[in-house]
């Protein structure tokens, strides 16, 4: 009737969103993408338990788990500097061993349980930690355990479902959800608090004139800028970008941000630069260089691990546009090799910044990048091959703006 289940649990020296298919029973290997150091501990819950020891083993596991939960709060959120440098604090455990065939008929087959202890993305001001737990019991016997299901409601119903939760805190994809993450932060930057009177005065002015926008989207370097500056002269368009200008004198201050307060910078700008979309779009075709796509997947991308299997599945809310931000009506996604992008970055040879650092780094990062664009919906991203020669690509955008736009 002996069951073994070597559960070993293990808390990082950051807190991560974990690739879960990364964490085997022997160890967790934590894929941290975020320098930030937060707290370290290492927890082993338990080693061999048997069925009459498994509900000692959930008031264990429970205790446990709310001494961190107390620990967390009480003395690293209020104490510890580095609370002002945390912005993503996720992370998962998953713990599964084989139990050998037992008799009885009651029991055996293998055991899993998986924990997720996850934080809310917290802002440097007002941190929102939380700790809530999932836990999904397999295991056949504990199906006897009355103390099993009753845990395992208790934790779902505070549970918040790991990285999807942090992504959506992350990207605030409504007016409403931007004002107030940079209301949160205004006392600490000023400069939030401006941005907030800037867009406050814009979110009236979003009804589109009747000539077309397109957007170009693309990693850097695929050639947005050249191409833009071209489609606008041959269209005598409105040139417009991503952010604003009106705010991009302070992107340098949020881009040093944590993750929410950084993406809400530029959501914001999102919606700032509507208003000028919109009015522009009264007088001439508008050419955006850079626009929601741009920031939801750069967004995605960061938050999630690993490689593009773990993002968000096709079709997720994270990949819609927001329902209050003006729509386009075309965006193009450039697309060059990796080869050709680290020529033209290295001819270029301006200074790399930090998601271009990682980038070169961590070829996922850039491929789940680009498979975010690709799962962009209403509007999606139409995808240009920006491989060839600059005049080559330009026709080709010319042709695709006529097609699509009444031009
Ligand atoms: N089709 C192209 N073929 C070759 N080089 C290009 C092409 N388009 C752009 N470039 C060059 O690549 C570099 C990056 O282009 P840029 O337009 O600044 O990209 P982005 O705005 O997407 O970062 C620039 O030096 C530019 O002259
Ligand atoms: N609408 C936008 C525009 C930029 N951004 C961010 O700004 C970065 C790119 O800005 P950039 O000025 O380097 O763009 P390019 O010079 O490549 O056009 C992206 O990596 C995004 O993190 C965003 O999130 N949303």
């Amino acid at each position: 009737m002996h069951e073994k289940l070597k559960v070993r649990y293990h808390i990082g020296g950051t807190f991560p969103v974990i690739d879960r298919e990364k964490w085997d029973s022997e160890s967790c290997n934590f894929s941290c993408f975020s320098s930030y150091t937060f707290a370290k501990c290492e927890i082993h819950i338990l080693d061999c338990i048997t069925h009459s020891s498994c509900h000692k083993m959930y008031k264990q596991l429970f205790v446990t788990i709310l001494f961190i939960y107390l620990f967390v709060c009480l003395f690293i959120f209020p104490f510890t500097p580095s609370t002002a440098s945390l912005h993503r604090a996720i992370s998962h455990g998953e713990c599964s061993g084989d139990s050998p065939a037992s008799g009885g008929g009651s029991s055996g087959g293998t055991a899993s349980l998986s924990l997720s202890v996850c934080f809310s993305p917290v802002t440097r001001a007002f941190p929102v930690g939380g700790v809530s737990f999932v836990s999904h019991f397999s295991l056949p016997s504990l199906k006897h355990i009355g103390f099993a299901p009753r845990l395992r409601a208790v934790m779902l119903r505070s549970c918040a479902r790991g990285p999807q939760d942090a992504l959506r805190c992350a990207l605030p994809a409504a007016v409403p959800a931007v004002c107030d993450r940079l209301r949160e932060c205004a006392a600490r930057i000023p400069e939030a608090r401006e941005v907030l009177t800037i867009l406050e005065k814009c979110t009236k002015q979003q009804c589109k004139g009747d000539f077309p926008i397109v957007v170009f989207e693309g990693l850097d370097a695929t050639g947005k800028t050249t191409v833009t500056q071209a489609v606008k002269d041959a269209l005598d368009a409105v040139l417009l970008r991503s952010p604003p200008a009106c705010i991009s004198q302070w992107r340098t201050i949020f881009d040093d941000e944590p993750t929410p307060i950084r993406r809400a910078f530029y959501a914001a700008g999102n919606y700032i630069l509507a208003s000028e979309i919109a009015k522009a779009s009264t007088q001439a075709p508008v050419i955006v260089d850079r626009y929601w796509h741009s920031t939801a997947a750069y967004t995605i991308a960061s938050e999630i691990n690993g490689n593009v299997q773990n993002l968000p599945p096709v079709q997720d809310g994270v990949y819609q546009w927001p329902e209050d931000l003006l729509k386009p009506d075309l965006v193009l996604l450039l697309t060059v090799s990796p080869e050709e992008r680290a020529r033209r970055l290295e001819h270029r040879g301006l200074e790399k910044t930090k998601e271009e650092a990682e980038m070169e780094a961590n070829s996922l990062f850039r491929q789940r990048i680009e498979e975010s664009y690709r799962r962009m919906m209403n509007p999606a991203c139409q995808e240009v091959d920006a491989n060839p020669s600059k005049e080559e690509v330009l026709k080709t955008v010319l042709q695709l703006i006529k097609k699509h736009c009444a031009l």
